[in-house]
């Protein structure tokens, strides 16, 4: 497909004063997104490209679920699983987004790489990880991650840090070496994606989208206007 040749010459005055700055113009280098590619492939290419340049935490999605009558909360999370079965995180079962995927497992996904000037929508319905596969990740995190997890009775009111710390204390006299049992309220959801969007910035905001939904066993692609 041929690539449209926006050149700043040919633009009204008042388009090129609200362009981005020259910092944010390494733009139109960047191929329009592959149609023939595997979302699931292309996903992992754009997190390796984020890992190189993200200054943090590259794996932070914005996790957004909905009670059951569709009011919506969102927050991040760590994405620390993703293969064809879908994309996973890990959390309190019993904190307010564990509550709200109990009523409705539909949750969406939100991936923004400044560095990258690209993000990733991912919007599918979640299912529990096994508990294997949660006592696994939850053996691989630090100590006192750990211990936190047992102590925190995540997104209930806390009248006094100080009785979060005092519990933290008597969690870590309960268990003074390791292992440490992962609390029954303390696991993993996969998402299993029904609905992917790449974004990638391009300059005057002429943006490159491309969506694949999952139609049975395959996948409708799509272009998208800006
Ligand atoms: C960078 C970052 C990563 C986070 N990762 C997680 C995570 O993987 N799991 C988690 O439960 N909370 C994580 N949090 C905290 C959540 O954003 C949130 O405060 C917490 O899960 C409670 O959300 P809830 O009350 O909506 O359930 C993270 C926060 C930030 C800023
Ligand atoms: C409360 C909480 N749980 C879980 C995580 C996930 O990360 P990790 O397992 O690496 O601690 C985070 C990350 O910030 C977090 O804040």
């Amino acid at each position: 497909m041929p690539q449209l040749d926006v050149n700043e010459h040919e633009l009204s005055p008042s388009m090129t004063e609200t362009s981005p700055s020259p910092a944010a113009l390494p733009l139109d280098s960047q191929p329009l997104i592959d149609l023939a590619a595997n979302p699931f492939t292309l996903f992992e290419a754009w997190m390796k490209e984020a890992e190189k340049t993200e200054v943090n935490d590259p794996n932070a999605m914005v996790l957004a679920t909905a009670t059951r009558d569709g009011r919506p909360s969102a927050r991040i999370v760590l994405l620390k699983g993703a293969d064809h079965r879908g994309f996973v995180f890990y959390t309190n079962t019993h904190s307010r987004k564990g509550r709200e995927l109990e009523e409705n497992p539909h949750v969406a996904l939100l991936f923004h790489w400044k560095s990258q000037r690209r993000q990733i929508r991912i919007e599918g319905a979640v299912t529990p990880v096994t508990p294997e596969e949660a006592d696994a990740y939850f053996a691989s995190r630090s100590r006192v991650s750990r211990l936190g997890a047992v102590a925190s009775d995540q997104s209930r009111p806390l009248a006094d840090r100080s009785a979060f710390e005092e519990r933290l204390k008597q969690v870590e006299e309960t268990y003074p070496q390791d292992p440490i049992p992962r609390p029954a309220n303390w696991s993993g959801y996969r998402v299993n994606p029904e609905y992917f969007e790449f974004w990638q910035e391009r300059r005057f905001r002429l943006h490159d989208r491309a969506v694949w939904a999952r139609n049975g066993n395959d996948w409708d692609v799509t272009r998208l206007y800006p």
